[in-house]
């Protein structure tokens, strides 16, 4: 007899230890010969843990560094480096006041100093100092409308982009004459190195054209101001940068397969670029069990079909959810009375959308026991409250902040 509930748990945690940045970070600087003299930048959400796995490994040889992650996501002290959190998915002012100490700390390096840029995502958020005239009220601004537009990840920086100092490109240019090492764990679908983090170091491949595309496609009000900003254009060629992708939401997809695998299930990657509005995810996943549960196919039961990548929100209403809180609730409609049968979404970092929970975890008696306590599924989804409506039926997985950050796990188990 299976336990689904605790299969699923198990899978999440065991997937996530297995993309958990230390491992990653040390094999790449293995292959790597760094001299003496390194300056660290980490920034994202994995900031932290890949800055320490950096040190423990490069021992002396770091120099100094800094690192900026979330509030919540640094664990102590790192010899030699500043820590520092910031807002996030908003900056704040301690955006801007670390981002101005990384920006110190290399900008007077010279041809045969290094810098060890560790990235992470999240890192738009944490890492930006606005090009000149715009402010941080501004950036909070935009981001906010950005956030909200139902634009995907590489539309919502290529935005950002133009409005910054440090982002697409912008820091590799401030480290000139410096070569900067950048090694990436990508929480980008198709792993657009210009896009993870808004691309720092990266040659940017977005121009003031695709931003007008996209201030049009979304119907963003902007000020004069900022689209006057906005035809800053990003560096196209950088010398100086070797760029290394460390970790993605394949990896992940991969482990959570051989955990199920091992759990007895029988297992399929149905996507790792999942990447439609949650709601509509949550429907098509709940149409899937469906079918597993009336016909037994794409595979026999007990099965477990696994999906990667970044669904979006509309955000509408003034709920509290996130976006694999909201799939979640959403496949909650289609698997009504279905026995043996669940459903979750979690983001690797351990936050989905402005939440204290991961993801969410819903089987064929959620819509019942909503009911029971009174909560409309529909009303909840159409105002974004996916967060409430789990909270009360034991929905929720928390998990706390990981360390890590390669974007969202789906998965459905059958039995
Ligand atoms: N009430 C809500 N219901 C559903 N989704 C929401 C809600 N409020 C915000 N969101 C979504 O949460 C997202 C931001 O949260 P989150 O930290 O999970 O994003 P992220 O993409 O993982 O951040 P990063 O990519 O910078 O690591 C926004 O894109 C927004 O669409
Ligand atoms: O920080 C960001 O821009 C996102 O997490 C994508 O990397
Ligand atoms: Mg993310």
């Amino acid at each position: 007899m299976k336990n689904l509930r605790e299969d699923a748990f198990k899978i999440i945690k065991s997937s996530i230890d297995f993309v958990l940045p230390e491992k990653a970070v040390q094999q790449e600087l293995e292959m790597i010969d760094l001299q003496d003299n390194i300056h660290i930048v980490a920034i994202g959400k994995a900031a932290w843990r890949m800055a320490k796995a950096a040190k423990d490994f490069l021992k002396d040889k770091v120099k100094d560094g800094i690192v900026i992650t979330k509030y919540g996501h640094s664990q102590g002290t790192i010899e030699s480096l500043q820590i520092y959190e910031a807002g996030h998915p908003i900056p704040d002012e301690n955006t801007i006041k670390s981002t101005k100490k990384a920006i110190e700390l290399v900008q007077n390096l010279g041809q045969g100093d290094v810098v060890l840029f560790l990235v992470s995502g999240g890192g738009s958020a944490l890492f930006e100092l606005p090009v000149e005239d715009v402010t941080l009220e501004d950036i909070k601004n935009v981001t906010d409308m950005l956030l909200k537009s139902g634009a995907n990840i590489v539309e919502i920086n290529t935005v950002r982009k133009h409005l910054s100092r440090v982002k697409g490109g912008n820091f590799a240019k401030l480290v000139e004459p410096a070569k900067i090492y950048s090694l990436v764990l990508s929480d980008v679908l198709g792993d657009r190195l210009d896009s993870i983090a808004s691309g720092p170091a990266y040659p940017d491949s977005t121009t003031t054209e695709d931003v007008e595309k996209i201030i049009k496609k979304y119907d963003l009000q902007l000020s004069e101001k900022i689209l006057r900003a906005l035809k800053n254009e990003t560096p196209k060629h950088l010398d100086n940068v070797e760029t290394r992708i460390i970790g993605s939401v394949t990896k992940v997809c991969e482990s959570a397969a051989k955990i199920a695998q091992h759990l007895g299930y029988n297992t399929m990657i149905l996507t790792t670029t999942l990447d439609c509005e949650s709601k509509e995810a949550g429907s098509f996943l709940a149409a899937i069990v469906r079918e597993e549960k009336e016909r037994e196919e794409p595979l026999n039961i007990p099965c477990a079909i696994i999906l990667g990548g970044e669904t979006v929100v509309h955000v509408r209403g003034n709920g509290k959810g996130g976006r694999n809180q909201e799939l979640v609730l959403s496949a909650a409609r289609g698997i009504k009375g279905y026995q043996e049968v669940l459903i979750a979404s979690v983001g690797t970092d351990g936050t989905d959308g402005p939440t204290d929970a991961a993801g969410g975890i819903v089987d064929g008696e959620t819509v019942n026991r909503l009911q029971e306590k009174g909560i409309d599924v529909e009303n909840a989804l159409n105002n974004n409250d996916s967060y409430h409506a789990l909270q009360s039926v034991d929905g929720l997985v928390i998990t706390g902040p990981t360390g890590t950050n390669v974007n969202d796990l789906t998965f459905i188990l059958c039995n």
